[in-house]
């Protein structure tokens, strides 16, 4: 599947410290510290109702990392997928009645408009889980050889699952206990009521062809993929056994990462599988969070159709902190038109108090935990400062205009 628009990203001088991210496993917030190239996997859309500002704030919160890791002079090999068959968008084809795969290309196509508008690096592999079922069901296929995946004893329908015991790490990722695990299994995609399953927990696999629905031929026998084993067979062949960071919301902690690095730390048996697991609070409104399933959803594309400026829906998104749980309003995008406003007059002067300080203050902010609140206050300090006493410097207005744009994405 192709990926979107590349993105220019300005040079700024100096460097800056370690990035620092909290790792949902350890509970910390933990030095990153990637190789030449850092490996990031981040789960990609499930290709309908997109792009909505909860999907946006979630990539925007990685393609910070994204840049912080480059200005820190590392390459990042990124690699993102697209959940372009599965239960939930089956289900909303049928809602709408739509061709599922017409539904898939449409809304994939729109989230890759909407992430050049934001100005998102763009992943260099961009994989559908259609395009990839022969190396998933090749996975599946070895977990089941190996012993750490089995068939229920189910003589019509002899789905595959993986067995959960087998890392002997199962729940690491989460930390989450047996009853939160159950539960969540439940009301994200499992079926722990599922008879003739060893543990409750225990994930699918391989969906054995059921009438009616889309199905792959393949050595299990024709069927299609459960959700988890796609982003391991994607990140694995392209990234291989461990990666740096392996993102995504909050809501995808378990059973969704959980499962994940458990099948692909049963395949290559290095453990852990990334090394940081970063996850994004909720975006809400009006205080639910914003999904599909409540429907009460706010379009990147619609505030676009109104002529709402790309970087301030960023802005407006990176207000607030990225692991926080957060709600969209009118007044946090009223506020970020402002502030861009406010931050475009002050780099258009001629010239302005020295930016050397505020670039050292943007690099130590977004390395410590992507504190964007405190690094936003920053800009707000010295764009006062410019427009208020004005200043000497004939370099920094440029100097602000290439920082922000490089670490920030914002493009004044
Ligand atoms: N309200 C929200 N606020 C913040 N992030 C959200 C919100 N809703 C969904 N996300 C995140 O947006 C990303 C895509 O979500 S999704 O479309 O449901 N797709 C999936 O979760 C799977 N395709 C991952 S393999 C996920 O990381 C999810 O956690
Ligand atoms: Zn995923």
């Amino acid at each position: 599947m192709h990926t979107w628009a590349p993105v220019d990203v300005p040079l700024v001088p100096g460097e800056g410290p370690p990035l620092r991210l909290y790792d949902t496993s350890t509970g910390r917030v933990r030095p990153t510290a990637p190789g030449r190239e850092a490996l990031m996997y981040v789960c990609g859309i499930t290709p309908y109702d997109a792009t909505h500002l909860g999907h946006a704030a979630t990539y925007l919160a990685f393609d910070l990392v994204n840049r912080l890791w480059r200005d820190l002079g590392h390459d990042v090999h990124y690699v993102q997928n697209v959940t372009d068959i599965d239960d939930p968008l089956l289900e909303r084809a049928a809602r709408d009645q739509d061709d599922w795969v017409v539904l898939g290309m449409r809304e994939t196509a729109l989230f890759r408009e909407d992430m050049e508008a934001l100005r998102v690096i763009p992943p260099r592999h961009y994989i559908g889980a259609v395009e990839a079922m022969g190396e998933i069901s090749e996975l599946v296929g070895k977990l089941l050889a190996s012993g750490a995946a089995y068939r229920v004893d189910d003589a019509e329908f002899p789905d595959v699952y993986f067995d959960s015991a087998v890392t002997g790490h199962f729940g690491y990722e989460s930390n989450y206990d047996e009853e939160t695990m159950l539960r969540f299994s439940a009301e994200r995609g499992g079926d722990p009521e599922r008879p003739g399953k060893r543990s409750p927990l225990d994930p699918l696999l391989w969906r054995m062809a059921r009438d009616g629905e889309p199905h792959w031929e393949s050595d299990l026998g024709a069927g299609r993929p459960g959700w988890h084993v796609e982003c391991a067979a994607i990140a694995l062949n392209r990234l291989g056994p461990q990666i740096d960071l392996n993102g995504g919301g909050s809501d995808l902690i378990f059973p969704h990462h959980e499962c994940g690095a458990a099948h692909a730390e049963a395949f290559t048996g290095v453990h852990p599988f990334a090394r940081h697991y970063t996850h994004t609070g909720m975006i809400g409104l009006d205080g639910e969070k914003m999904s599909k399933s409540r429907g009460n959803l706010v379009f990147v594309s619609k505030l676009r159709s109104e002529g709402v400026d790309p970087n301030a829906i960023r802005i407006a998104l990176l207000a607030g902190h990225y692991r926080e749980d957060r709600a969209w309003t009118g007044a946090l995008l009223d506020e970020a038109n402002a502030r861009l406003a406010r931050w475009r007059e002050a780099v258009a002067l001629t010239a302005a108090p020295a930016a050397d300080d505020l670039v050292t203050s943007l690099r130590t902010h977004l390395a410590d935990d992507l504190d964007t609140p405190r690094a936003i206050a920053a800009v707000d300090a010295w764009a006062a400062q410019a427009l208020e006493r004005r200043g000497s410097d004939e370099t920094a207005p440029a100097l602000v205009r290439d920082a922000l744009d490089a670490l920030l994405g914002i493009r004044l």
